[in-house]
């Protein structure tokens, strides 16, 4: 055969082919370059923060994880781990400061075991102290110092970034939790509104939220500009007023007020916030012994607690807690302080959760939860403790007291009504991770929150998803047709051929 005299036509000399050659190649690689940016990186790095909180009753210690490439989103920051310290806060080692650090040996082991031994020199650990710390500090400044050296050395001893052990300050507890609940429920890159936060201790309780009304009081006012967006934070920290150091508070009032009236031995306390059938006896130091009360002489070292489980008169002498009478601005919510209206939705944790929770009240009206309650401390101590074999007698026989604390300090002290009471979640956890201000202060300390918005990915993930299903829909489409030209053409150049 003279092949000189055949003519095959070659299809890539076709300028259709060549130019769906060229679109195939071309969105080929615009589909890598934008998987690529919107990927990256491919293979995530994590790191880690590991901060303690030292608070009044105990110590927890929480680690967080998050992909090192992202840690200037919202919401990439995950509790990986929690560790609760056994035994009492660090506050209660006054006496023998040396076992406040060697207290938290066990959590700190595990936490080596938890991270990968290679990021541990760059994961950083702090320690914060709250209101249990503050208490001690007041009243005998030597032996808080010498806890904290105690605890700071404990922590030196271990392989990780070492950043402080400290005593925080009540506005930074609140403002670290407010901070907490909004970076979790992803609210400080929204235009949306965001969450009040409200925790309760056993030492303090804060209340933080944006406020509609303007801050008359320089010390209750917080403002943080986070992602672009600036916020005119209100918050306070009752010292004093967390659940334990309340109960002493109200127990000392209400001894007082039964030695006036009756010097008899051995004292009784008829409290109405115990269940009727609950009696234990106290010693009177053990209710005085807190820098929150006058000191009170008194003779007789113990006392009857006795209690009579009766819900209104428990309100009636939880009520002689707060002082409700000066004020110097133009609303309070007690003692003198200012607060403008409660305003929004409100995350309430830490005690406000365990206790409700324990009740079941996280999700009644306000009166249904008060008609519960009265139910629940007229209830006696015998069946109570029947129905709970499991759970510790101190916070079991303190629940009454608890909840009706609660719900006088959020309707009568914070001024919540029964038409905002829906607005208080109680939360534990938002998705994996704890509220409460321990997320908040890491998140600021190691400058993980932005003041400008950092840069966002070239779309939206739900878009990039279409987008490359679409795209990738049109290059089979022109595969196709240029595997059907070919077709047709090698067709054409065998007829020629023949
Ligand atoms: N399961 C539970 N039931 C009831 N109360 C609890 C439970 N777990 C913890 N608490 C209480 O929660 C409070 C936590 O306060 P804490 O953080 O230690 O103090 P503070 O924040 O004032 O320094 C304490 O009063 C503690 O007794
Ligand atoms: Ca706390």
């Amino acid at each position: 055969m003279d092949e000189q005299g055949v003519k095959v036509k070659n299809p890539w000399h076709r300028p259709v082919v060549i130019f769906l050659a060229a679109v195939i190649i071309v969105g080929i690689i615009i589909m890598v370059a934008i998987s690529v940016v919107q990927n990256k990186p491919l293979h995530q790095k994590y790191k880690y923060g590991i901060v303690l909180d030292a608070g009044s009753s105990h110590t927890s210690v929480f680690i967080y994880e998050w992909p090192a490439e992202k840690e200037n989103n919202t919401g990439m920051v995950r509790q990986k781990h929690t560790c609760n310290v056994q035994g009492k806060g660090i506050s209660s080692y006054s006496a023998n400061p040396q076992g406040a650090g060697a207290s938290l040996q066990e959590c700190m082991e595990e936490a080596k075991q938890k991270i990968p031994a290679h990021r541990h020199p760059e994961t950083p650990v702090y320690l914060g102290a709250t209101a249990g710390m503050r208490l001690l500090r007041m009243e005998n400044e030597e032996a808080s110092d010498k806890v904290l050296d105690s605890v700071a050395h404990s922590l030196k001893s271990y392989p990780f970034s070492y950043q402080g052990a400290r005593i925080i300050s009540g506005q930074e507890e609140g403002a670290f939790g407010w901070i907490t609940v909004n970076y979790l429920s992803k609210n400080l890159r929204k235009p949306t509104g965001t969450l009040g936060a409200l925790d309760l201790g056993g030492a303090s309780t804060q209340i933080t939220f944006v406020p509609q009304q303007n801050i008359e009081s320089y010390d209750n006012s917080i403002d943080f500009r986070l992602y672009g967006n600036d916020y005119h934070l209100y918050t306070h920290s009752f010292l004093c007023y967390g659940k334990d150091q309340a109960l002493k508070l109200s127990m000392g009032k209400k001894l007082e007020s039964t030695l006036k009236a009756d010097e008899t031995d051995p004292i009784e306390l008829r409290d109405p916030c115990f269940h009727p059938g609950y009696n234990f006896t106290r010693t009177v130091p053990n209710v005085f012994n807190t820098p929150c009360m006058k000191e009170m002489k008194l003779a007789n070292e113990t006392f009857f607690h006795v209690g009579l489980g009766n819900w209104s008169q428990c309100q009636q002498s939880i009520r002689k807690v707060f002082n409700t009478i000066n004020c110097p601005y133009s609303r309070c919510s007690f003692n003198g302080v200012f607060q403008p209206s409660v305003y929004g939705d409100f995350g309430a944790f830490s005690a406000f959760f365990f206790v409700m929770d324990f009740l079941n009240l996280t999700s009644d009206t306000l009166a249904t939860t008060k008609q519960k309650l009265a139910a629940y401390c007229s209830t006696p101590w015998k069946k109570i403790v029947e129905n709970h074999p499991n759970i510790k007698e101190k916070y079991l026989s303190e629940y009454c007291f608890s909840a009706t604390y609660i719900l006088t300090l959020l309707e009568d002290g914070y001024k919540f009504t029964s038409n905002n009471w829906k607005d208080i979640r109680f939360i534990k956890k938002i998705g994996d991770s704890d509220a409460g201000w321990t997320l908040g202060y890491m998140l600021n300390l190691t400058n993980m929150i932005p003041a400008e918005a950092p840069d966002t990915p070239l779309m939206p993930y739900g878009g990039y998803v279409t987008f490359m299903f679409l795209f990738s829909l049109l290059i089979l489409v022109l595969l196709l047709l240029v595997y059907f030209y070919f077709r047709r053409s090698t067709r054409t150049g065998q007829k020629d051929i023949i």
